[in-house]
């Protein structure tokens, strides 16, 4: 028991190769830690169940779940917290706002700051997905709604997906299609999850996939009615969760530490990548023409 215990708390340090790096946000508060084990701040919110020993987080940042410096500061301490968390065993990733899992990256973010909030902002995308793709416990997106490039990439993170059933909601990398390029670690979530050949030909097209398309060549494992994907992500969680712990948190790190890894590496050469690339003219041109487009479609 003592040895399980150890290896629980042990792994997802050994997973991280050490980046329980904090930006300075990170250190906010909590607001609340109640004894039933429900606790919030301004964009996640954590339900923990210490029957199941799983915790549902719920991205809140409406109208669209935009991933915002903090939302993504929030969500790294949330995820950590559970990490070290000896109760919590599974993850269950989901939206607090209907129709929409995640926007992406909230562009507002890169368009018009200084090097110094590129900076921050992207050393916290690196950090939610180190934690995420690494993470020692079994983690299901229950996407209940859209979920583009950022969105798409948070999703594919996690161990399993499952998809609302609706034409309506589509998910993907569609980072050309802003005119921006999708970073190497983006690009090895997705061939870690549907293999080089779709992610090769979706990244260039900047393609979005309707749920049934995405679930045709594995980019969701399963789609169900949109009222039944939390229940349905509990009833996969209560599967992947009869497998020893021990055994299945070692496999897992055998496959994705490598992956993790390579940007754990580079973090800093990745940073100053981003910072260089997004400050170009050119770019900041794209993103706002992006934005304008995305406003004017309601008119
Ligand atoms: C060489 C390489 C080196 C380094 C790497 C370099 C660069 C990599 C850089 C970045 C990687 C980025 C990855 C990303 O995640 S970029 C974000 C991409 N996201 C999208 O394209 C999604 C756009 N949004 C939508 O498609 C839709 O909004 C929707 C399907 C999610 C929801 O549709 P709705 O009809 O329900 O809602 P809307 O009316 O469209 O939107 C409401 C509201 O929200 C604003 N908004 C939408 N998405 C975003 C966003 N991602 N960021 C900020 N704001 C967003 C939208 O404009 C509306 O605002 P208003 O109400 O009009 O004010």
């Amino acid at each position: 028991m003592a040895a399980l215990a150890v290896l629980r708390r042990s792994a997802p340090a050994r997973l991280l190769s050490g980046t329980l790096c904090v930006h300075s946000r990170v250190l906010a508060p909590w607001r609340q830690y109640q004894s039933n084990r429900h606790f919030s701040n301004d964009k996640i919110l954590v339900e923990m169940d210490e029957s199941t020993g799983v915790a549902v987080m719920k991205m809140k940042n409406p109208p669209v779940n935009g991933l915002s410096l903090e939302l993504l500061t929030e969500f790294s301490i949330s995820l950590e917290k559970l990490e070290i968390d000896r109760g919590c065993r599974g993850l269950i990733l989901t939206s607090a706002s209907p129709k929409v899992f995640s926007a992406g990256l909230d562009i507002t973010e890169m368009c018009g700051k200084s090097a110094e909030h590129y900076a921050a902002f992207w050393k916290a995308v690196q950090e939610m997905w180190l934690k995420l793709f690494g993470s020692n416990m079994v983690t299901i997106a229950a996407i209940n709604g859209s979920s583009p490039a950022g969105g798409c990439l948070m999703a594919m993170c996690c161990d399993y997906r499952i998809m609302a059933d609706s034409p309506k909601y589509a998910i993907g990398l569609n980072e050309t299609q802003l005119g921006i390029v999708a970073p190497f670690w983006f690009k090895d979530t997705m061939t870690h999850t549907v293999g080089s050949r779709v992610t090769e030909q979706s990244l260039q097209l900047g393609q979005m996939y309707p749920a049934p398309a995405a679930l045709k060549f594995g980019l969701v494992d399963q789609l169900v009615p949109e009222d039944k994907v939390q229940i349905t992500a509990a009833a996969a969680m209560a599967q992947w969760l009869s497998v020893p712990d021990h055994a299945r948190q070692i496999t897992k790190p055998m496959i994705r530490k490598p992956i993790v890894d390579r940007l754990v590496k580079q973090r800093e050469a990745d940073i100053d990548n981003f910072v260089s690339f997004i400050s170009k003219e050119s770019i900041q041109k794209s993103l706002q023409a992006y934005m304008d487009r995305l406003k004017q479609k309601k008119q």
